[in-house]
């Protein structure tokens, strides 16, 4: 199965799937399609709204089934995970295109507009990946794509000890500070119930069942400590000098960050919220959406230029704040997911610890990063490189990671358990006995949260880190902090399973997140590896800030899902979908995501394919997509940042012209080497007509019918603009 989904990725699928589908056709090896982008969630959910011919199936609960099969083996590309400005764009877009959807509800008052905001909720922030993720995680470098960082490493800005870029985070009433945790005994259920100051009480998650050994947490984050922490911080950032920026994970953490970054909204532009309180009030301005939302809902309406005025003034008094694009006016805090902190914080740590200003200009930078969970991996990551300088692409070791991530594990979770509180009271989680298993105080505007991890999952994980520690010889170190409610559970738990595999030899320790941040850096400038085994959101932040770090972009790494019922998960990279790429594309015809992911996660399907069907082919196949691999990494051919030089389509015209050469010159099966040897003639006689036809297209803008569902033939025509390469693929 090879996923179609959004921006970047899609684009790139229209030009590489019928490459793959070309070369394994012979092989008995079909790859199915299944559309999981936004607009076809969007529309496969509202399908019993739409007319017959605009119906589709739900691709992504068909997929999410499979995922718990023996036989699943999907190939899974990154995927918008949108945030509700993403989405209604998307609406705005199918709409446009003849689809009658109902509009976004953003304040339901009837049954009907509560029934459509719901089904929306489904397709909301990171809808994909907790459904397929059946099993844990397993990203690294490869070692070919190591060597490649090391003979051409990528840029790293400077770092020196005057830098005073940092990382703000909150002292008291955040999550961190008031998670409680217990593990379970015996299967029961659990209820989350509030009850008010003044008695009254309130079911807000009905009973649900827990099992046998999982684990659960409740943590609170205080709205007005948070609110005081951000102007704290606002003004701190203005009397040093430095950029303001927040990082979060609003897409995600769909429910409790959105409500975090509205609050920094709130208190940037304080004095324009109470001023034009009424107005905002009339006009449904919803600051989860950022300040895009305002200038949005203002638009049009009689007090929009005095609004306007007054915001710039905000702008203008506070301090200068971090940019996402300068030209047009950008800011962090316009909308919740353009700064997502998995790739946002690596970024900045890349650039010298600097973030854009208005000026385009980089500068030092306040990451204010209000949990204090895992903040502190920045921050020791920062003090690091100001004390020993940037690290060194050619000659750094590598931290890979095995992750907690299976049935929707921890904080990644929690969106169904995660509440906004109304009013001052206690929040109780209650067994099937009625026996309160934790509680925690709360007051209004206060975000409760309640989180699970299984059992099955937490032991798998072990195995998963014991196997890749006996696989590689390096260090097993599980980042779990003892004195975290929650990872102090974990503990327990790791300590048991771990004496359930043979460990003679290894070297496996737990520590700290700061502790283990700093001993693994410490090894990393020294050339070694070292093996990260964490919790979900750290699997995440880690996957991100490592890889850019050591080879410039996670779009290379190896991203393995073992399901947890036998079946393979193949992520391409362990990054996003790239939506600066696609406005270069349609600017200027030049695609610059690189497929390298995608390389990879093929060869592991093929891999896992031969092994679970006994199909010789597609081993063979695999081992010369590793063949080439290596070569294409050798010789350089991944695209190119600038128009007119290799992008997306000429790095696949490289990768086949040296997938058929190795499938040519391999010696285990005759009939591959037959049908691949003219194939590899053919193109490498016309290498320089297949490039220069790749690249004369480009320069010009690209329209190819929108931007959530572009048209599927002006993609292909986009993507596929060589008659000379498509002759010599559509004849295989
Ligand atoms: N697995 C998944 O499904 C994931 C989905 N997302 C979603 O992706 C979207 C964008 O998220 P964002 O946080 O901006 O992160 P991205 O990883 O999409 O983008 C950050 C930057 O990383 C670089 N990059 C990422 N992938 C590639 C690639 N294959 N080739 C070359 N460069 C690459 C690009 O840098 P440059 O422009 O400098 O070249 C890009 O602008 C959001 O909608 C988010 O929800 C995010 C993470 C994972
Ligand atoms: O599901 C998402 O929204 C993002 C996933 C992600 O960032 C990751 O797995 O690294
Ligand atoms: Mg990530």
């Amino acid at each position: 199965m090879y996923t179609i989904t959004d921006e970047a990725p899609m684009l790139a699928t229209h030009s590489f799937l019928p490459i793959v589908q070309a070369f394994t056709k012979s092989s008995g090896i079909t790859f199915e399609t299944k559309d999981i982008s936004l607009a076809g969630r969007i529309l496969a959910n509202f399908s019993d709204m739409l007319p017959a011919d605009q119906q589709i199936p739900d691709a992504l609960a068909e997929l999410g089934a499979l995922a718990t099969t023996p036989e699943a083996n999907i190939i899974k590309l990154p995927n918008i995970s949108a945030s509700v400005p993403q989405l209604t764009a998307a609406i705005k877009e199918l709409q446009a295109k003849g689809f009658a959807l109902p509009d976004y509800p953003s304040e339901p008052k009837t049954e009907e507009e509560k029934a459509i905001k719901a089904t929306y909720a489904k397709v909301l922030g990171s809808a994909v990946n907790p459904v397929l993720r059946e099993g844990n995680s397993d990203r690294r470098a490869p070692k070919a794509v190591k060597n490649y960082a090391k003979a051409h490493p990528h840029s790293m800005g400077a770092w020196t000890s005057d830098s005073q870029s940092h990382v703000a985070s909150m002292s008291e009433g955040d999550f961190y500070g008031s998670e409680k945790s217990v593990t379970i005994a015996e299967p029961t259920t659990f209820t989350i119930s509030f009850e008010g100051k003044d008695g009254a009480t309130k079911v807000l998650k009905d009973a649900s069942p827990l099992e046998a050994g999982e684990i659960i947490d409740s943590s609170v984050m205080s709205m007005s400590k948070l609110k005081a922490f951000i102007a704290k911080e606002v003004a701190d950032a203005k009397a040093s000098g430095v950029l303001f920026s927040v990082h979060l994970k609003a897409t995600m953490m769909k429910v409790s960050d959105p409500l975090i970054f509205g609050a920094f909204v709130e208190v940037f532009f304080k004095d324009v919220f109470e001023k034009y309180a009424d107005t905002f009030s009339t006009l449904g301005v919803d600051t989860k959406n950022g300040l895009g939302d305002v200038y949005a809902k203002i638009d049009g309406t009689e007090k929009q230029a005095e609004i306007e005025a007054a915001l710039e003034a905000a702008i203008a008094a506070g301090p200068d704040l971090a940019m996402v694009n300068s030209d047009k006016g950008i800011t962090n805090l316009h909308v919740p997911s353009d700064v997502i902190i998995d790739a946002s914080m690596p970024a900045m740590i890349r650039t010298s610890g600097q973030m854009w200003n208005k000026e385009g200009k980089s500068q030092d930078t306040k990451a204010v990063i209000p949990d204090r969970s895992y903040a502190g991996v920045y921050q020791s990551t920062i003090d690091f490189c100001k004390a020993n300088g940037a690290l060194d692409p050619t000659t750094m070791g590598s931290v890979s990671n095995v992750g907690l991530m299976a049935k929707k594990a921890e904080e990644y979770g929690s969106h169904d358990k995660t509440f906004q509180m109304d009013a001052e009271g206690t929040v109780k989680v209650t067994d099937g006995n009625g026996t309160v298993l934790m509680e925690q105080a709360v007051a209004p505007g206060d975000i409760f949260r309640m989180c699970q991890v299984k059992d099955a999952p937490i032991q798998d994980w072990v195995k998963l880190a014991v196997n890749r520690a006996r696989a590689t010889d390096n260090p097993a170190v599980f980042w779990l902090d003892k004195e975290r409610a929650h990872d102090a559970q974990l503990i327990t738990k790791v300590e048991t399973y771990l004496k359930d595999h043979d460990t003679t030899g290894l070297d496996i320790k737990i520590l700290a997140p700061i502790e283990a941040t700093t001993f693994s850096l410490e090894r990393i400038v020294k050339g070694l590896d070292t093996i990260s085994v964490t919790g979900n959101v750290l699997r995440d932040y880690l996957t991100d800030l490592f890889p850019i770090l050591e080879v410039g972009t996670s779009a290379k790494m190896l991203s393995i899902v073992p399901l947890m019922n036998g079946g393979g998960l193949f992520e391409t990279g362990a990054g996003g979908s790239a939506p600066k790429h696609v406005d270069q594309f349609t600017t200027e015809n030049h695609l610059r995501w690189d497929s390298l992911g995608e390389f990879l996660a093929l060869g592991v399907s093929l891999e896992h394919l031969s092994e679970t069907y006994g199909n010789a082919k597609a081993k063979v196949l695999a081992e010369a997509l590793d063949v080439a691999t290596e070569k294409f990494l050798e010789n350089d051919k991944s695209p190119s940042r600038k128009v007119n030089e290799l992008d997306n389509r000429g790095s696949h015209f490289y990768l086949s012209l040296y997938w058929a050469e190795a499938l040519a010159n391999q010696t285990a099966d005759a009939e591959l080497a037959a049908t691949f040897a003219p194939v590899y003639e053919k193109m490498l006689a016309e290498e320089t007509v297949i490039v220069e036809e790749l690249n004369k297209v480009q320069g010009k803008a690209m329209d190819i019918g929108g931007y959530y569902k572009p048209d599927v033939e002006a993609t292909y025509a986009a993507m596929r603009p060589s008659s000379t390469f498509n002759a010599i693929i559509d004849a295989l």
